[in-house]
């Protein structure tokens, strides 16, 4: 080929890539326009770091609200580059819950799951068969019928909490760390929990911390993946530490269960007990056993802060709304009368103390934003376009706080259930929502039922709850104030416990 043949056929070969590039530069504005147009509406973010100040915010309950108020049902926010959707409303029970197959993922922490060894761990688990294994056993495990058997384990704790807190009043945080705390253990592993320093208890209360802070996303391994490659950043240490220490978290308590499990009834009634246990006396196989395993810390990591959230959210209610305190204890005196405590049997005869577990579920909300889930493939929703990788957030703050469906939503009003015909009752239980979404929805949520509403039905029985007072007789007003964070924790307030009658001594068998 002569050089100007050459030359004619490099023009050519040039021009043509000029259209190709042309093309495909108008093709990817066009669909980048057209995605742009069918994203959901939301705040404008700022360059780079995107929404990151909107989302810290959206923590702080106001910030939720004015979001869903301001943008609809779904909320569109992007954080370095990636797509994150608040969903409010129906929009959230009609992706998270009826499209489940597809909105059931979880973001991926590396920091926590692939540098920290915690990637078995259920709440940040991807979703695939390894996870849905894990979910039929915990599912199994934690069913109604299941839970059933915790009764008395549970009734005994709570009666421990009333004396704690018979005792010493004043130290009522540490108690209910300590009730959850002895509650998750004996139902998870069988293990009663008898002294403060119980070493299963601080072995997974360190667990629940490290975790917690492995998930934040705020590493940098987690929004940087090139990090892993530089020596000397703070993640490596931090992780190296936790993963030494996981076998100690994972495998301890576990091992203390096996020692127990064919002697003692609580941890053959155990949740490691009802999923280690074959009739035929054959051990499991070892998947199995290390599903159990992590499943089991799984149960103490996720339920133990989210129960104690959620006592510590009613006894501030109470403090604050003495005529719906003394409108219980009038029902429990009429249905359980002063001779005794409640029972799980008086649950049905008691339907305005139901009322104050539901209204305390929905005014204090103990975990407001859910855990996010993660869209798998590309979907549209009511016009709008949303990729695959999406995070989902549901904001069960908002559907809980909706004035559409909750009058004065701020206001802790347990008569709000009453008297509803069967389909609003149902649309408005908070019980539907509070314990999240779908095929990810609170495994716990059985259990965290007995247990809530047990304590709660015999902390009403036993005291008159109320605000503290100084030294002057005054009473130290409480704020209903709460932490920022996954789990809306109360900040510090002042209660007393002041003994209903003079029976409740005797009852507890304090006297
Ligand atoms: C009042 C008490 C509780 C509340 C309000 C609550 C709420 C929640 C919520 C909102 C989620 C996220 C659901 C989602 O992703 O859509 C969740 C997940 C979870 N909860 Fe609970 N929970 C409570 C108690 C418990 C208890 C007692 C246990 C253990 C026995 C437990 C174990 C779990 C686990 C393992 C997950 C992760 C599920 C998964 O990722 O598939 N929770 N909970």
């Amino acid at each position: 080929m002569s050089r100007s043949t050459n030359g004619v056929a490099l023009q050519a070969a040039t021009v043509l890539q000029g259209f190709v590039f042309a093309a495909v530069a108008l093709y990817g504005l066009h669909y980048a326009r057209r995605r742009l147009r069918s994203r959901p509406p939301g705040p404008m973010g700022l360059p780079i770091v995107g929404n990151v100040f909107d989302l810290q915010g959206s923590r702080e309950a106001d910030n939720i609200v004015s979001l869903a108020k301001k943008y609809g049902d779904i909320v569109y926010l992007e954080v370095f580059g990636s797509p994150i959707v608040m969903l409010n409303g129906e929009a959230a029970m009609d992706l998270l819950d009826k499209r489940g197959s597809l909105y059931s993922d979880r973001p991926h922490f590396p920091m926590a799951a692939d540098f920290s060894g915690m990637g078995d761990l259920t709440p940040i688990m991807r979703y695939g068969e390894k996870f849905q294994f894990g979910r039929r056993l915990m599912n199994q495990a934690l069913s109604t019928r299941a839970v059933s058997k915790w009764e008395r384990g549970i009734a005994e704790e709570s009666h421990a909490l009333l004396r704690l807190l018979y005792n010493e009043p004043a130290k009522f945080p540490a108690h209910l760390n300590k009730m959850a705390g002895s509650v998750v253990m004996m139902s998870m592993y069988g293990h009663r929990v008898v002294s403060d320093d119980d070493p299963y208890v601080k072995l997974a209360l360190e667990f629940m911390e490290a975790s917690t802070n492995a998930i934040t996303g705020r590493w940098i391994i987690d929004f940087f993946p090139p990090a892993k490659y530089i020596p000397g950043l703070a993640f490596h240490e931090q992780a190296a530490k936790w993963r030494s220490r996981i076998p100690d978290w994972v495998e301890k308590a576990f091992n203390g269960f096996k020692a127990n499990m064919h002697t003692s009834e609580d941890a053959k009634n155990s949740l490691c007990g009802s999923l280690m246990i074959t009739p035929d006396g054959s051990p499991v196989d070892p998947e199995t056993e290390n599903r159990v395993k992590w499943i089991a810390t799984s149960g103490f990591g996720a339920g133990l802060d989210v129960v104690v959230a959620c006592l510590s959210q009613f006894i501030m209610a109470m403090a604050l709304n003495p005529e719906c305190q003394a409108r219980a204890q009038k029902e429990l005196d009429e249905v359980v009368g002063r001779d005794r405590l409640p029972t799980f049997q008086d649950r049905e005869s008691l339907p305005y103390v139901e009322c104050v577990f539901k209204e305390t579920l929905r005014w204090g909300v103990p975990a407001p934003l859910s855990v996010p889930h993660r869209l798998i493939q590309d979907d549209a929703y009511n016009g709008y376009f949303l990729p695959a990788g999406t995070i989902c957030i549901g904001n069960i703050w908002g559907i809980l706080h909706d004035e559409r469906m909750y009058k004065n939503p701020e206001s802790f009003t347990p008569e709000r259930f009453e008297g509803l015909d069967p389909k609003t009752a149902k649309k408005m239980d908070p019980t539907n929502y509070v314990y999240g979404f779908g095929r990810r929805r609170c495994p716990g949520n059985h259990f965290a039922h007995f247990a809530a509403w047990y304590s709660m039905a015999s902390l009403l029985s036993a005291f008159i709850i109320s605000p503290d007072v100084d030294e002057n007789g005054n009473e130290i007003p409480i704020k209903a104030e709460f932490e920022a964070g996954a789990i809306r924790h109360t900040k510090p307030f002042r209660v007393r416990f002041t003994p209903r009658h003079s029976k409740i001594a005797e009852l507890l068998s304090v006297a």
